[in-house]
């Protein structure tokens, strides 16, 4: 699903208006009544809602909303503040006076704690922080101890820039029409958005495909895994090599051979430190152990030929920083054409010394997350939009695919692209974790997928098969070998 700027959205706001020859005042009332909908999944008709309205469309959405509710059997009452009303805004108001539904203008907000808010103070036409009555409302909203609904964003959160220190609603859930907003995918607004919803409100399908934008969010429907050959066997399914592990952490080289195992590879070979081949292959049978000669998992004796055997490699779970030789060693002869995930202590490695990055080969993803990232640029961020731009920088600049991971892992590409992913959960911070997705993206690649496909459909599935965890144990309880075991 692609990823609008409010500049986009009002511009397929205008065209779907003309091309499907609605109003534009009913356009309004399908994102109201699609709102509803939702909303009263999650609400019962018994409680009291208090809508808190501004006056340009998204505060006609609140009014539109409030009629909706009022006749589902919902207690409702509004609150305006006063400004500049739309036309929509003013049809709705009268349609609201119509149905006599109790509506107020803000001079000072007070709340009863059994109100459910609906905030419909600022959509995507918020150009300015806020200020006096606004910040005032938002933070009489903020100290209630209410559940608080969004309609389509926060109110004073910018869609397309930071936020930083600016006034917000601070919401339980947020219902967006249409596609999520960018500000959405960033850590630093989480606080602010709660629960994102998506509700889909029509807009025209032929413009949307025309619009250019650089941001994706990676919906079940963006999927299409490899057909899996009726014919194929262990030769034809892929054999990965995975380099992994240092004394006291082959727990890492466990997890990821498991994990590549379970995304469908033919074989696995994991190369460890010598004396160490006990702990993987009684852990896991399945995989082919290869000892290094010496006690970091580097083999001198590498050369492009023995590199060249596999159709996919994967470094970097648990192996240390210890061998920089090593590693530099490793990236001299690497292959030009073989894909190569890089995890963990190998880009801390890539971090130390940055001279290595132009050995990379033509295929690679770069699995981060953001202290790996930012020892690998050498450079901290202000706020999480100037961490977009440098993440994509890094893409463009390095041509390699580099997926930051987080509640939203970023996948940037070469050609400017970011994949937001859209599945995964708190349960999935916990060690081991990132040691399973860079499994599942080795496993993938080594079947054959590109490293754009690897990269995203690996880490779409990885966030499921967590989010089968959570459900079958907790958020809190779950461990990394419970993303394995949920992989399907
Ligand atoms: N295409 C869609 O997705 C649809 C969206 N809908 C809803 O419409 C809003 C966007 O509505 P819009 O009227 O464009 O903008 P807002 O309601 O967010 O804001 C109204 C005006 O408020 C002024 N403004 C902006 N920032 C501030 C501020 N900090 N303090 C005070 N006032 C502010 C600004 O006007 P100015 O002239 O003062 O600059 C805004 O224009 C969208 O989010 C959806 O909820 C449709 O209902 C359906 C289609
Ligand atoms: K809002």
């Amino acid at each position: 699903m692609k990823i609008f700027n409010s500049e986009q959205l009002r511009l397929l706001d205008a065209y779907t208006i003309k091309e499907k020859g609605i109003a534009s005042v009913d356009l309004m009332e399908r994102a109201a009544s699609v709102f509803v909908e939702i909303f009263s999944e999650i609400f019962g008709a018994e409680e009291s809602v208090r809508i808190i309205c501004g006056t340009g469309n998204n505060g006609g959405d609140g009014l539109a909303v409030a009629r909706l509710l009022h006749q589902k059997g919902y207690t409702v009452f509004v609150d305006i503040i006063n400004g500049n009303e739309s036309a929509d805004f003013k049809i709705n108001l009268e349609r609201l006076n119509q149905q006599q539904i109790p509506w107020q203008y803000v001079a000072e907000l007070k709340l009863a704690p059994t109100d459910i808010i609906i905030d419909a103070i600022f959509g995507f036409g918020i150009n300015r922080p806020t200020t006096g009555i606004y910040q005032k409302t938002i933070a009489a909203i903020n100290e209630s101890k209410s559940k608080v609904v969004a309609i389509d964003i926060p109110s004073g959160l910018f869609p397309d820039a930071s936020s930083e220190n600016h006034s917000i609603v601070k919401a339980t859930h947020t219902i967006s029409f249409e596609s999520p907003k960018l500000a959405f995918m960033m850590p630093e607004n989480d606080k602010w958005v709660g629960k994102l919803h998506i509700a889909p409100i029509g807009l025209s399908e032929q413009k949307k495909a025309e619009l250019k934008t650089d941001y994706h969010y990676t919906l079940k429907a963006d999927i299409k895994p490899l057909a899996r050959e009726q014919f194929g066997h262990k030769g034809t399914f892929g054999h990965a090599l995975l380099i992994a592990g240092s004394k006291g952490m082959m727990g890492a080289a466990v997890l990821a051979s498991k994990a590549c195992l379970r995304s469908g590879v033919g074989k696995i070979t994991t190369h460890i430190p010598r004396d160490t081949a006990q702990i993987l292959q009684i852990s896991i049978p399945e995989v082919i152990c290869q000892e290094s000669e010496n006690k970091s998992c580097f083999s001198e004796s590498w050369n492009t030929d023995t590199l060249q055997k596999y159709d996919a490699v994967g470094i970097g779970p648990g192996i240390g920083t210890k061998n920089m030789n090593g590693f530099e060693n490793f990236l001299l002869n690497f292959p030009t054409n073989t894909p190569l995930v890089i995890d963990a202590d190998a880009i801390n490695l890539l971090g130390e010394n940055p001279s290595l990055l132009k050995y990379l080969p033509r295929n690679v993803i770069l699995t981060p997350h953001p202290k790996e990232f930012k020892t690998l640029i050498g450079q901290l961020w202000e706020n999480d939009f100037e961490k977009l731009e440098l993440l994509k920088g890094f893409a463009i600049k390095n041509g390699v695919i580099i997926c930051l991971k987080g509640h939203y892992t970023a996948m940037a590409l070469p050609s400017g692209e970011v994949h937001f992913n859209s599945t995964g959960n708190s349960g999935m911070g916990t060690a081991g974790s990132g040691d399973v997705l860079t499994g599942i993206i080795l496993g993938f690649l080594a079947q054959g997928y590109s490293v754009k496909e690897a990269a995203i459909q690996g880490v779409y599935e990885h966030g499921l098969a967590g989010d089968r965890a959570a459900t079958k144990r907790s958020e809190r309880a779950m461990i990394a070998s419970d993303i394995i075991e949920n992989f399907i």
